[in-house]
């Protein structure tokens, strides 16, 4: 299986976000019943929620049926500025009428990283209505992720033994890059069940890295599935020749 990739390069990051923005409301358009999106941490990924989170993007949103997850999480406290569940609360969710029992966190520390990924799988078996994956029903309507400068997506990083796990759809992860706190992450073919995917990367200290994933490099963000096509949102500096 190999998903059909789409690249989609900006001027620059302000324009990348407003791009990736219509794009999330496009994919959304029609979409009846509960709708899954599963956000990133990152920089890149920050400048989109605030567009979502303001006209004419908001308006267009049926917030009362998006459900919102985690690609993965940091296992801190609650109240410590490297989860990835308060930047997106403080871009968009705070800012949206997204109902509290749609907002579907990742536990905190002193929760550790085994039960909070174990805790997680529970919730978007839950969510999903069934223990095992259904190609013909994609868990995720949309799935945002980032790409670290050494490869890494969500928190699967290289040569870390949770790229290796297929029968999770959960698991807790070491960190390869800073900020080095426990991770927990969504496994591949928990991402690879999604309608779409797309990543969003800025800026030129990607640009090394995004050659090499496609180049087709042994590198985690090359190794993401999905149920639709993958699109790259990048801007120029990030975009390889
Ligand atoms: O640690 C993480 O990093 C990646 C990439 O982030 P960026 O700031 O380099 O764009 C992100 O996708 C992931 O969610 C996050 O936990």
């Amino acid at each position: 299986m190999s998903s059909e990739r789409i690249i989609d390069i900006s001027d620059n990051a302000d324009a990348l976000a407003d791009r990736a923005a219509d794009w999330f409301v496009a994919e959304l358009k029609g979409r009846p019943g509960p709708i899954a999106v599963a956000l990133s941490g990152g920089s890149t990924p920050k400048r989109l929620y605030e567009r979502l989170a303001r006209d004419p993007w908001r308006s267009a949103l049926p917030f009362e049926r998006i459900h919102w997850f985690w690609g993965d999480e940091r296992i801190v406290p609650a109240d410590d500025a490297r989860r990835n569940t308060l930047m997106a609360k403080a871009a968009l969710l705070d800012h949206v009428p997204a109902p509290e029992r749609n907002i579907h966190e990742v536990a905190a520390a002193p929760t550790s990283p085994e039960v909070a990924a174990q805790a997680y799988e529970q919730a978007l078996k839950a969510y999903y209505g069934a223990d095992a994956l259904d190609p013909d029903r994609p868990l995720f309507d949309i799935m945002l992720l980032g790409v670290g400068s050494d490869g890494h997506t969500a928190s699967l990083f290289p040569g870390k033994p949770a790229l290796t796990v297929r029968d999770r759809w959960v698991t807790h992860s070491d960190p390869g890059l800073d900020p080095f706190v426990p991770r927990v992450t969504l496994t591949f073919p928990a991402i690879a069940s999604s309608r779409a995917v797309a990543f969003l990367a800025a800026g030129a200290d990607k640009r090394e890295t995004l050659s090499k994933v496609f180049a087709g490099a042994d590198l985690p963000s090359a190794h993401v599935e999905a149920a639709g096509p993958i699109h790259w949102f990048l801007d120029k500096a990030a975009a390889p020749e």
